[in-house]
């Protein structure tokens, strides 16, 4: 080759693809291809007319005129070579790839005649003046305009300013790599795009790439990207599978890789690097985690933080098995009106509700006090907040925090009062991982206009928060929607007046209030069930469509319960003037004469669950329990309020040593025992109202459980919604009149049977079976919950004495066994014969379980009626006994307590026994009040006697045996010790 110039001999060598003419006339070559040969002068090719590939690259040519005699030339590879002159040839009819990257082009022209060209590399076009002439460089696009077939273009590394020329193009790769590019613009018509390079320029947004919906694969290496939401300009190209930021600022960005594919979640290579499924899972639950993760680790840092912080000792608010602390939850989007109905709740009733105040980082709006609304505190205080264990659950919302701490419901469960709070949902799962157990009430708008007009006449909102506010309302009704019973209510929010109404009626209704207020307008009362249908008369009757009752009937359930009680209290307030006079002349106030007489008392010291519970559970208790419970409370601190909150009682207990006190006032106040006993009025008030006693009495699981949790009973002091777990109705046995007092109760394993029960007076009547309400799912919940609380926690031991135990019992009282309880129910034997004969004789004719059970309860019963205290401790009793070693267990205590009831009461038994397997054996006995009795024998402490105690209580479920000789005192005190764990003794004789 002489002066680079290209010779036959050289291009006979290099052609190749031989094949037929374009004309079909003749066999030639069609490709020649002399790379790296440092050609200059390529002429002679103008007689190669039928190349259609020509590859001439890396030579030093500058001029390729001879392409225009090549028209069926359909690839050009001119790369590396010394071109000035962009297209300097006549254009081959199908010339359909041109490279002429690495040259020095300069400038490009029209190409409009090129219409067959479909890809074109100008690659480094000027490559060897960079750095010195930037005018010679393409520094812009054009001429391409009527390159209807261009798909491929490459202009990498040439000095490209901005984007242009490239219009409608159907281009499906475009290179723009190492230009001077600081912006993705003018691609927006490029719809058929796929590829996408415009790595090592200075484009700081992805902006203009959101309406290239085919880009598959974007590379923008080495840039300057700094921002992890410029992802979002791409986020919605559904094709997008592989891109590269490589090289720019965002890598600095903490988790860029997680937040991008997060954005991006389409993407299978990032970087460079596959992406794989865990990363995808772990963005997720990074960025977008569900509402349960979120409330799970927000609980998490929350115990944490208690955990490893020195904390106070809130047992106002401690958790109980039966009776969580009150709380009601107003829930739903921002600014739908539960702060506002809180705040009015909260004030209309005092008696009832505190406002939780909970703490934000946000400043106040205009308005807004400190304490009041919120507490407003920095940043900084509230993470340290958090450090410290302070809240029960936190949240970030708008970018503040907010947070519910345990002061700010402490400091209301101290009052005495459930704690109304409102916040957002997240809130609400938080909650709900929590030990807290509040009813939520969601509010939720429903005309989007009215919301957002309102969102704006309040004037705190950008466009953005009240977007995402309503962005929540359908969050909010999807999880009202999917989760039947996740909100205990719904009330729609769009008018706040009749909001609130709904609010007040429900929260009436569950309180008893509408109860009181009909019993107010009208002596008698009216069954739940009239109580249920009927509204405030204050209070419209909200719609249907307001009132959404959840499906659990959570709501219904604790109405239905509790106006049982609140009835029975109103009722025992208006039973009137003589009465009260009477207590005033005996007891110089109303009070006492409550605290003596009221049937109120009567009713919860005979057969109210949880006094019973409270009374032998707990010291202050035992006060209520001898002395009327809350009522002597009061009576000896100062008069009742004409409304007085159930839930406030707890106030009158807390306040007092008083109550304690108030063991003795019975004792010093006998006419008010002449007084009661001298009130038929009183009894028959109480008869009227049979699921009055009953539906108290009827819940011998609540005694048990009360029993099994004693500790619990000094915090349930403090829980006013503990009301609520009296939800197995009991009916009250036909044909009984007068008497009431239900004085011994035998549960079933699933407490939904009531054995065997005793009261004053009245006929003989067989104890119906009870049947827990199957569709009150808050109950059925709540005992399966107890269950699963404690069976887990027993073991095998402690199951095999349980077993043992009953087995026992069962065998003791049907007089078959002797063994450590014989003498004790032989005693009774001796002592009681009349009123076991019926029940003794069915026993020996009959074998079988059901009797063995009938005989269980009638032995129960028998020795409920034998032995009376003052004769002589249980322990006396075991100590003159046999000599046996004999376990203290339950029984044991039983027995003391059946001592009170000697000779004063009936027994009345299952009739269908045979159905009822007896696992679990409750006594409770109350003192036996009837005219003439001596103060003495009224003193007596109410006991309950229980099956082990539950976990994390102090009772142990074993006991160890009585040392032969102990002391009556010491056994009794150790067996109420389990029962009474961490009380003071105050009360029992
Ligand atoms: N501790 C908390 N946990 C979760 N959410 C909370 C908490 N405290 C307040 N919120 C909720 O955070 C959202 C923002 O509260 P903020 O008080 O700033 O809003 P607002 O405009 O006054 O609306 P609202 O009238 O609903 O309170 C509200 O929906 C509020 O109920």
């Amino acid at each position: 080759m002489k002066d680079g110039e290209l010779t036959e001999d050289e291009v006979s060598k290099h052609l190749s693809d031989l094949g037929r003419s374009a004309t079909g006339l003749q066999h030639v070559y069609l490709s020649l291809s002399v790379p790296r040969k440092s050609l200059k002068n390529v002429s002679i090719l103008s007689t190669y007319i039928h190349i259609q590939k020509l590859e001439l690259p890396h030579n030093k040519i500058k001029d390729l005129s001879c392409v225009s005699h090549m028209p069926y030339l359909i690839k050009l590879d001119a790369s590396h070579n010394e071109i000035f002159d962009f297209f300097g040839f006549q254009p081959p009819k199908n010339l359909k790839e041109v490279d002429f990257s690495h040259n020095r082009i300069s400038s490009m022209k029209d190409l409009s005649a090129y219409t067959s060209l479909r890809k074109l590399i100008l690659g480094f076009v000027n490559l060897d003046q960079v750095l010195h002439w930037l005018d010679n460089f393409i520094s812009e696009i054009r001429g391409l305009e009527k390159c209807s077939s261009l798909t491929h273009l490459s202009m990498e590394h040439n000095k490209i300013l901005c984007i242009s020329g490239l219009r409608n193009l159907p281009l499906r790769q475009l290179c723009l790599k190492g230009n001077l590019i600081k912006r993705i613009e003018n691609l927006q018509t490029l719809r058929s795009l796929q590829i996408l390079d415009l790595s090592s320029n200075r484009i700081q947004s992805l902006s203009g790439l959101q309406d290239l919906h085919l880009l598959g694969n974007i590379n923008l290496e080495s840039n300057m990207i700094g921002e992890i939401k410029e992802c979002t300009h791409v986020q919605y190209l559904l094709l997008l599978r592989e891109l590269n930021l490589k090289r720019n600022p965002i890598q600095e960005q903490p988790d860029y890789r997680l937040a991008v594919i997060f954005i991006l979640n389409h993407l299978t290579v990032m970087d460079e690097q596959p992406v794989t499924v865990e990363e995808k899972v772990s963005a997720v639950n990074k960025y977008d985690p569900s509402l349960e993760l979120v409330a799970a680790r927000d609980h998490m840092t929350h115990v944490m933080y208690q955990h490893i912080q020195p904390q106070g000792i809130f047992d106002s608010t401690l958790p109980s098995l039966d009776t969580p602390y009150p709380m009601l939850v107003l829930t739903g989007p921002q600014a739908c009106g539960k702060r506002e109905l809180a705040h009015k709740l909260c004030h209309e009733y005092s008696d009832y509700f505190g406002y939780g105040t909970c703490h934000t980082t946000r400043g106040p709006y205009f308005g807004e006090e400190d304490g009041c609304d919120y507490h407003f505190v920095q940043n900084e205080e509230f993470q340290n907040m958090i450090r410290m264990g302070y809240f029960v659950q936190t949240m970030q919302y708008g970018g503040n925090w907010y947070g519910l701490s345990r002061e700010s419901i402490e400091s209301v469960a101290r009052e005495g009062l459930a704690c109304c709070v409102h916040m957002e949902l997240e809130g609400v799962f938080s909650l709900k991982a929590s030990y807290f157990e509040p009813r939520y009430i969601l509010l939720i708008p429903t005309k989007t206009e009215d919301y957002i007009s309102h969102m704006k006449a309040r004037g705190f909102y950008t466009d953005a928060q009240i977007e995402k506010a309503m962005s929540r309302i359908d969050l909010y009704a999807k999880i009202n929607r999917e989760r039947p019973g996740f909100f205990d209510s719904v009330i729609l929010c769009d008018d706040r007046k009749q909001a609130y109404s709904a609010l007040k009626q429900l929260i009436k209704e569950y309180l008893g209030l509408e109860e009181q207020e009909k019993e107010g307008g009208r002596s008698t009362r009216g069954t739940p069930q009239n109580t249920t249908a009927g509204a405030a008369p204050d209070a419209p009757n909200p719609s249907p469509s307001q009132k959404v009752r959840s499906s659990d009937g959570s709501w219904g359930g604790a109405r239905n319960v509790e106006r049982p009680v609140g009835g029975a209290r109103s009722r025992a307030r208006h039973l009137g003037g003589e009465r009260e006079a009477k207590a005033r002349r005996v007891g110089g106030s109303e009070d006492q004469g409550e605290a003596s007489g009221g049937n109120e008392d009567q009713g919860e010291a005979s057969g109210g669950n949880e006094d019973q519970g409270e009374a032998s559970g707990g010291n202050e208790d035992q006060g209520e329990a001898s002395g009327g419970n809350e009522d002597q409370g009061e009576a000896s601190g100062g008069s009742e309020k004409p409304e007085r909150d159930k839930w406030g009682e707890q106030r009158t207990r807390r306040q007092g040593q008083r109550v304690r006190r108030d063991v003795h006032n019975r004792a010093e106040a006998p006419n008010d025992v002449h007084s009661r006993a001298a009130e038929p009025s009183d009894v028959h008030s109480r008869a009227a109202a049979p699921s009055d006693v009953h539906s108290r009495a009827a819940a011998p699981s609540d005694v048990h459980r009360r029993a099994l949790a004693p500790s619990d009973v000094h915090r349930r002091t403090t829980a006013p919604w503990r009301r609520c777990p009296s939800r197995w109705g009991l009916e009250l046995p036909k044909g009984r009149e007068g008497g009431s007092k239900v004085q011994l109760i035998l549960s079933s394993a699933d407490n939904s049977h009531l054995i065997a029960y005793k009261y004053e007076g009245g006929e003989s009547t067989a104890a119906k079976k009870i049947e827990a309400n199957p569709t009150d799912a808050y109950s059925q919940n709540y005992y399966s919950k107890v269950q699963a609380r404690l069976l887990p926690q027993k073991t095998s031991a402690e199951l095999a004495s349980i077993h043992r135990r009953q087995q026992m019992v069962r065998e003791a009282l049907v007089g078959k066994i002797p063994r450590a309880y014989t003498h004790l129910f032989k005693r009774y034997v001796h002592t009681s014969p009349s009123l076991l004969t019926p029940y003794s004789q069915s026993c020996d004719h009959n074998e079988d379980s059901s009797s063995e059970e009938s005989c269980a309860s009638s032995g129960l019963s028998m020795n409920s009626s034998a032995g009376v205290r003052s004769v002589g401790s249980p322990a006396e009793g075991l100590d003159a006994g046999s000599g046996q070693k004999v376990e203290p267990l339950d029984v044991s205590l039983l027995w003391q307590n059946l001592e009170t009831l000697k000779g004063k009461n009936h027994t009345y038994l299952s009739d269908d026994l045979s159905e009822t397997k007896v696992l679990s054996l409750l006594l409770i006995t109350y003192e036996h009040v009837e005219p003439g009795l001596s103060p003495d024998s009224s003193r007596s402490s109410p006991t309950v006697v229980s099956s082990p105690g539950r976990p994390g209580s102090k009772a142990k479920p074993i006991l160890p045996p009585i040392p032969q000789g102990r002391k009556a005192t010491e056994f009794v005190s150790k067996q109420q010790m389990t029962v009474q764990a961490g009380q003071v003794d105050e009360g029992l004789p």
